[in-house]
């Protein structure tokens, strides 16, 4: 198979799909990589690297889309990269389609076939988001931290106070990859930490795994209000996969909690949990303040330590592509019901049924999508 990486083109995205390890490995399996130019330089690639390992340079991001088979991808695909959708392209990486309706139209109108490495599933895991959500969860308490600082716009408290001063208050609404990472991180810097979750398993889990050093509490709308009101630092990070993030963290809590307080929607890439998270923010542009509080929702956090996130993600996203490049997209999916999940977009149709409920599309189930091309298989 002809596999294509083109540069990520987000705001200060700085990832590459593929590691020159990655390449190399696709390569000895019989396949061809065609890398864009100084696509890895923000992650610490030089074409160089990626020649050595065995990868075609091809100067332009069309010539890349236009001359593969397989799009890896970071980031889902900006609209000025919807022109190079055709029938029969395979798209592999990250999408968040619920939140981005002009996405998945431009995806089902030109008959791409689109696997999301956030809704790839391995029992209740979610092994492709999961690296970058460890990223994400250790950054959202270290961003946290420094948005507090008083010439960051915050109201100048130190999370881990000092002997006679008390320490900051950080609350965590969801206890999964992103929550337990920002929490150690939190815990690490001295905060006092209350983790909010609705599945009273993870919340002794978290107990388990931190005992008194952090609360738990079991999510409703009195203990978010509670623990939002009274927090310095507001870690969002709740994910029901594929679908848009449920809004539980109102207008009101919000205008509840003191200025130069700290609000990181890290769900931000599904929409947010915070009702008055209005927009996504950029790294150039990070933050802006709403009834005194600072508020922050980048939707590539991980971007910003692209040598560490560009490892991690590749680590766990080369074997999928692998399993996709030696089969074949549809006997890969056949075989591999983790893989079949991350299905998204296929034949004109959205095959993941929370994307299709949130975009107010009809469910159509993967065999049935691809009813005519499994026959023949
Ligand atoms: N902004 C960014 O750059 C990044 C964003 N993310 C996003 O962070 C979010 C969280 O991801 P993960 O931690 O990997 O997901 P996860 O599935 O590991 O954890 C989600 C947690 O939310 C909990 N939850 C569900 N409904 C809840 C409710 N009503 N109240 C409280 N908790 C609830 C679940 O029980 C689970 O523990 C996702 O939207 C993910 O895409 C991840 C990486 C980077
Ligand atoms: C998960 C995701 O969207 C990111 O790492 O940017």
């Amino acid at each position: 198979m002809i596999i294509g990486v083109p540069t990520e083109i987000k705001n200060n995205e700085n990832r590459v799909a593929l590691t020159p390890a990655g390449v190399n490995a696709l390569i000895n399996n019989g396949h061809t990589v065609l890398v864009q130019s100084e696509a890895g330089m923000g992650s610490g690639f030089t074409n160089e690297d990626y020649t050595s390992a065995g990868a075609t340079i091809v100067s332009l991001a069309a010539d890349v889309w236009a001359q593969s088979e397989m799009i890896m991808k970071v980031k889902e695909p900006l609209a000025s990269e919807y022109d190079y959708f055709r029938p029969g392209l395979i798209l592999f990486t990250y999408l968040h389609l619920a939140a981005e309706p002009a996405l998945a139209r431009a995806l089902t109108e030109k008959g791409v076939t689109a696997i999301a490495y956030e809704t790839v599933q391995v029992g209740r895991a979610l092994p492709l988001l999961t690296p970058m959500s460890e990223v994400a969860g250790r950054m959202a308490a270290q961003i946290g931290a420094q948005f507090l600082e008083k010439p960051k716009g915050g109201k100048g408290i130190l999370l881990a106070g000092v002997p006679g001063v008390s320490r900051g208050k950080v609350t965590i609404i969801g206890g999964g990859v992103v929550g337990t990472n920002a929490a150690k991180l939190a815990i690490g810097l001295g905060a006092d930490v209350t983790l909010v979750d609705l599945s009273l398993e993870r919340l002794r889990q978290i107990d388990d795994i931190f005992g008194n050093q952090i609360k738990t509490l079991v999510s409703n709308p009195l203990n978010i209000a509670d623990a939002v009101a009274e927090a310095d630092l507001l870690i969002c990070a709740v994910l029901i996969p594929g679908a848009k993030a449920p809004k539980l963290v109102t207008e009101e809590m919000v205008k509840s909690m003191k200025p130069g307080s700290v609000i990181v929607d890290v769900a931000i890439d599904q929409g947010g949990i915070v009702e008055t998270v209005d927009h996504i923010t950029t790294h150039d542009q990070p933050t802006y303040e709403k009834h005194g509080v600072v508020h922050y929702a980048v939707a590539n956090m991980p971007g910003a330590v692209p040598r560490t996130s560009t490892i991690a993600l590749t680590n766990a996203t080369v074997p999928y592509a692998m399993e996709i490049a030696n089969k074949g997209v549809l006997k890969a999916i056949v075989g591999n019901p983790s893989l079949r999940l991350g299905l998204n977009v296929a034949n004109g149709v959205i095959t993941y049924e929370a994307v299709a409920r949130d975009l107010g599309y009809e469910y159509v189930t993967v065999e049935k999508a691809l009813e005519k091309e499994l026959t023949a298989l």
